[in-house]
Parts: structure tokens; C-alpha cells; sequence
């Protein structure tokens, strides 16, 4: 026994993702399926528009390309794109998703012309959670946790990315490595949950002074890296300087019960032409904290 035509209309409009079946002069031949409000926007009365209707020119394209490459490959394309209803005009706006909405589309060539046209079917099935969950995990796996700046993954894959323009091309980067002054009397007085609080509002301060471009990451323990695209020594050694005298004058207040100024130390550095690796870039820094911390601390030295 099979499923007569109004049956399988049941079973396709039971389905939980949108089905389009598009033929190729752009038409809506049939829409499909249950919209969930909580992923979907009901399409069906898209039934009979054109894609040039409902959608810019430009997104109108994009989906006669991938129809054509469904065509083309004689089989499955499957592709991912953000789209928010507000794109589409025509679509019920009562119930459904707000804002932009990843999608994840299954095309495939239709085995039958439909209207005397070559379709295809194209499911487009909501990811926008797995998408958001991707971006968390994504940030997460770069990020420190406590002060929420870079950690070594992202710092490094910078490094390396500028130490290779810097070959090429000669575009400069500096570096600045600093590192709190007399960290460990903090600690020692006030507890490690107070010290982690002077880490974060650290951070917060530095972050604040840098460009979009510029980087802050956590080298580790209580030492931070700032990475300068396109920067030359000098402009890199005069926001070494607006830093050490931010933190001089902002963080100590932030901590009133510790009645001296909390200070860094900075150590400044640039690739040069005998580099062979960025790890050079990095000992050169090192060297120059370790000067500006045997000079007395709260200040800055580069290594030219
Ligand atoms: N609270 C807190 N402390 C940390 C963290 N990571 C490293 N430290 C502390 O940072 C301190 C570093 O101490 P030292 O290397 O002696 O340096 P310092 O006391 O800052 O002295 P100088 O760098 O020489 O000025 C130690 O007490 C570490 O325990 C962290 O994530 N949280």
C-alpha cells in the first residue's frame, strides 16, 4: 500500500525544517513543513513568488548559484548562511525567530521537471545554536579566563602571522611585555582572590589605552603581552609609557586597602632583520623587563 498524494502532503508538512522546492527560472513551486515558531518563520505564502521578489539581488543570485551547482554535481550541496526574516519579504512575521538566523541548506536536483522547469529541493534546517555554541567554544579556547584577555594560542598564531609580513614585506611590529611590580606582596598581604581581582582590573586598564588592531594577551602568571601591528619603536615606547602611567595613577586606587601605588614594569622590543624565528621578538622583551626591573621597576626599556 502506498501514501495517496494527500497523505504525503501530511507527512511533508510534518517534517521540522522548511522544504523550498525552487525551479529555475527563481519560482517558489512548494514549501513544505512544520514552522516551529521557535526556529522558523512559515514560508507557505512564498507559494507562486520569485526569489527576485522576496530577496535582494544579491542574495536572489547566491541561491540560483548553489541551485546551479546542485545541478551541476548532479547531487547534494550542502552549504551554511545567515539570513533573518527581514530579508525575505512576503514571510508570516507574527510568529518566528527575531534577528539573524543561521541556517545549514541541504539542495538537491529534483528527479522531475516540475512546471516543465529543471528544481531542485532545498531544506534549510535552523543551526543558529550550534553556530552560537561554536563562537563560545571558539572564544573560550583563546581566551584567559580571569582577565578575560588572549591567552598563548591566539598571541602566538599573531606572532607568527607579523613575523612572516615582517620578512616579506618589512611591516614592523613591537612588542611589550610587562609584568606587575612586587605582585607576590600583594598576594601575600591580601589573599590569591584579591590578587586575581588586581590581574583583572589590570587588564581592563591596558585594554582600554590600545587600538582595535592592537593586541593584549596573558603570557602567563602575572606577565602580559601587548603585540602592535604596524607600530615603529618609537609610537610602541610611547604607549608603553601612557601604560605604566595609567596603571600608576589608576590601579592602585582601584585597591584602596593597599595603600601604595601598584606599578609595572615594560620591556619593548621590535623584529629585526637577523630574526629567524618570533621567538626572538619575545627573548628581546624578556631581556629588556629584566633591565627595567634591576633599574628600579615602574618603567620601561627597550631592546633595540
Ligand atoms: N593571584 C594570582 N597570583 C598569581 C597568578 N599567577 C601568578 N601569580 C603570583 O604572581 C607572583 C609573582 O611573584 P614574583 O615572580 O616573585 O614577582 P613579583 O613579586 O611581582 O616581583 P617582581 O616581578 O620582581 O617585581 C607570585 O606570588 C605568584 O603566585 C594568578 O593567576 N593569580
Amino acid at each position: 500500500m502506498s501514501l495517496n498524494s494527500e497523505q504525503m502532503l501530511a507527512v511533508l508538512n510534518a517534517l521540522p525544517d522548511p522544504v523550498f522546492v525552487l525551479t529555475e527560472s527563481g519560482r517558489y513551486a512548494g514549501v513544505y513543513g512544520h514552522a516551529d515558531p521557535n526556529y522558523y518563520h512559515s514560508g507557505h505564502d512564498l507559494v507562486g513568488s520569485y526569489l527576485s521578489d522576496v530577496l535582494s539581488a544579491d542574495v536572489a543570485d547566491w541561491v540560483m548559484q548553489h541551485m546551479q551547482q546542485a545541478w551541476d554535481q548532479k547531487g547534494l550541496v550542502k552549504v551554511e548562511y545567515p539570513l533573518s526574516a527581514a530579508q525575505v519579504k512576503g514571510l508570516e512575521m507574527q510568529a518566528g525567530p527575531d534577528g539573524m538566523i543561521w541556517f545549514e541548506g541541504h539542495i538537491q536536483p529534483f528527479p522531475q521537471a516540475v512546471e516543465g522547469e529543471r528544481a531542485v529541493i532545498w531544506v534549510a534546517r535552523n543551526i543558529t545554536r550550534r553556530k552560537q555554541l561554536e563562537q563560545e567554544l571558539l572564544e573560550a579556547s583563546q581566551t584567559d579566563p580571569l582577565t578575560r584577555v588572549a591567552n598563548r594560542r591566539p598571541l602566538f598564531e599573531l606572532l607568527q602571522s607579523r613575523f612572516s609580513d615582517f620578512k616579506r614585506y618589512q611591516h614592523p611590529t613591537v612588542l611589550i611585555l610587562f609584568d606587575l611590580d612586587h605582585f607576590k606582596q600583594i598576594n601575600d598581604r591580601f589573599g590569591h582572590l584579591m590578587g586575581d581581582q588586581v590581574l583583572a582590573s589590570l587588564c581592563d586598564i591596558c585594554h582600554a589605552t590600545l587600538r582595535e588592531n592592537d593586541l593584549l594577551a596573558r603570557f602567563g602568571g602575572e606577565e602580559f603581552i601587548v603585540v602592535l601591528p604596524n607600530t615603529a619603536m618609537e609610537q610602541g615606547l610611547s604607549l608603553a609609557e601612557r601604560m605604566r602611567d595609567l596603571v600608576f595613577r589608576e590601579l592602585g586606587a582601584c585597591f584602596p586597602q593597599y595603600e601604595r601605588a601598584i606599578t609595572i614594569s615594560l620591556g619593548v622590543s621590535e623584529f629585526i632583520d637577523s630574526d629567524t624565528r618570533f621567538e626572538n621578538l619575545l627573548q628581546r622583551a624578556d631581556s629588556a623587563l629584566y633591565q627595567a626591573k634591576h633599574a628600579g621597576r615602574n618603567r620601561i626599556c627597550a631592546h633595540r
